[in-house]
């Protein structure tokens, strides 16, 4: 009712009693949000009700710059969801907590341990290491022959490795097995917390729904099981007698100081915000670039070409080589346009009214940014359907990019994930020759969650290169 006299923007017809347009949630949630635009005239910004929220979804970039520019105070809240009750320590970690002192601690905390520039350097051996590691394995088989591997697991063994290592100086896959066992788990718990947390989870709008699925409940116990992960971590590192330098000890020489703010709790939130936010957006990249990569079989070459050109095969491509590897860059820049990680962001929330696009903007909308139609509208985008690389030689081209958001909001582990993936991605094709397992091209379909997923995950026939036995 008190909605009646303001400007809301176009919305769909046909909302019902109680759901309201909850009906047409269908997944993938992008791609209905843009058929739905479309159906109102190409509409760069227009409005749901879904269940008793009010939901803006904007698919325009201009509108997403003013969001995140003019009314960027406004809107750097986050909506309170079941699952950042449950499993994100009731809204205090990173990713969920609102806008304010406590956030701002977080976010600095976070840059001076893990994001700085210094930091990231520091961390390059990890990543080196790690990578050296995945050659390793797979040119163990694919000496003398092509080879089928199962992709996705490994690329995510790869990134997972790297955040632990990072946060708690530990690997997991290729230790013992009751580290992998455990590691399984907890990124199985992961996958459930990514699709858990999609846009289109209807427990979150509607509590029937919830009572009915007992959302609620199984969220309750992956919270439990995911924290007891956690808090084992802690807990191992508190009782080591020689103190590391990892991300954990830093806390934990924290909490000694000030043991009321730093608690267990909040330790464990920093380091759950950086493996869930960390681990699946950069793996689902790696694998939606490799699966381009495999569908385009020239462009693959032109990758190589230049990898070969700049850095030979006597040794391996390093981080410090990226500058000079643009074809390498581009090719990232491009999944990043068409396969966006976290195609609407992450859901914002507005603290107050505002003025966006010319409508009002109530107090206490959730706000969506579709990323993923930005980054295919033919009036910013030539061909923009098309997976071509080449486009990014054009200059300004890649600002027009927001796969990692805009803002305070924006994520902050960016450049470490752009480092990684373009390592990683660069290193496999300098490693190894790919091909298709099959004459079809890979199935590119996108599944349920919040990070975009493959519904197929990759597999891919691989061969080893010289390079490896001159340099490995
Ligand atoms: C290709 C890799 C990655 C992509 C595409 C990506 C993308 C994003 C996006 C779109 C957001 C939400 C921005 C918004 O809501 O406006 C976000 C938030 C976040 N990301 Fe990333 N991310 C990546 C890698 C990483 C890595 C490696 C880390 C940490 C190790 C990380 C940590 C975070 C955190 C903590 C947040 C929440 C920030 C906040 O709410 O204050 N991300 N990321």
């Amino acid at each position: 009712k008190s909605n009646r006299n303001l400007n809301l923007p176009p919305s769909p017809a046909y909302p019902l009693p109680v759901i309201g347009h909850l009906h047409l949630l269908k997944q993938p949630v992008h791609r209905t949000f843009l058929s739905i635009s479309q159906s109102l005239g190409n509409a760069p910004i227009f409005h749901l009700r879904l269940g008793n929220r009010l939901v803006y979804v904007i698919s325009s970039r201009s509108v997403a710059e003013e969001c995140f520019t003019k009314n960027d105070i406004v809107l750097a809240n986050r909506p309170d969801i079941i699952m950042a009750k449950h499993v994100g320590y009731n809204s205090t970690n990173m990713i969920a907590a609102p806008y304010g002192d406590h956030w701002r601690n977080l976010r600095r905390i976070a840059t001076v341990e893990i994001f700085s520039s210094h930091r990231i350097s520091t961390f390059m051996s990890i990543r080196k290491d790690e990578i050296r590691r995945l050659i390793t394995l797979l040119s163990r088989d694919s000496l003398h022959g092509f080879v089928e591997v199962e992709l996705k697991s490994l690329l995510a063994n790869l990134v997972f490795n790297n955040i632990i290592m990072m946060v708690a100086g530990k690997r997991y896959y290729g230790g013992g097995t009751e580290d992998n066992d455990e590691a399984k788990l907890v990124r199985e718990l992961i996958s459930e917390i990514v699709t858990g947390t999609s846009a289109g989870n209807l427990a979150d709008y509607l509590p029937i729904i919830n009572w009915v699925t007992k959302f609620e409940q199984r969220t309750i116990s992956l919270g439990n099981r995911l924290d007891k992960f956690l808090q084992k971590l802690v807990d191992e590192k508190r009782a080591e007698k020689e103190k590391g330098q990892t991300l954990i000890n830093h806390l934990l020489s924290f909490q000694e100081t000030q043991p009321e703010y730093y608690t267990d709790v909040i330790i464990k939130g920093i380091i759950l915000a950086l493996v869930v936010a960390g681990t699946e957006t950069s793996e689902v990249t790696l694998e939606w670039a490799m699966s381009n990569l495999l569908n385009h079989p020239e462009i693959l070459e032109k990758v190589r070409a230049e990898i070969d050109d700049k850095i030979g095969s006597d040794r391996l491509i390093e981080e410090s080589d990226i500058v000079n590897l643009p074809y390498l860059q581009n090719t990232v820049s491009e999944t990043l346009r068409l396969y966006p990680a976290v195609p609407l962001l992450l859901p914002h929330f507005s603290s107050d009214e505002c003025k966006v696009a010319g409508y009002d903007m109530p107090r206490g909308t959730l706000l969506l940014t579709n990323v993923w139609a930005m980054h295919r509208d033919p009036d910013l985008w030539e061909e923009p359907e098309r997976f071509k690389p080449e486009r990014f030689e054009k200059e300004g081209e890649a600002q027009k990019l927001i796969p990692f958001g805009m803002g305070r909001r924006a994520c902050p582990g960016a450049e470490l994930g752009k480092r990684l993936v373009t390592l990683a991605l660069g290193s496999l094709i300098q490693c190894f020759e790919w091909e298709r397992v099959g004459e079809e091209l890979l199935d590119m379909t996108e599944a349920e969650g919040i990070t975009m997923p493959k519904a197929t995950p990759l597999r891919a026939m691989c061969k080893t290169r010289v390079v490896v036995s001159k340099v490995i």
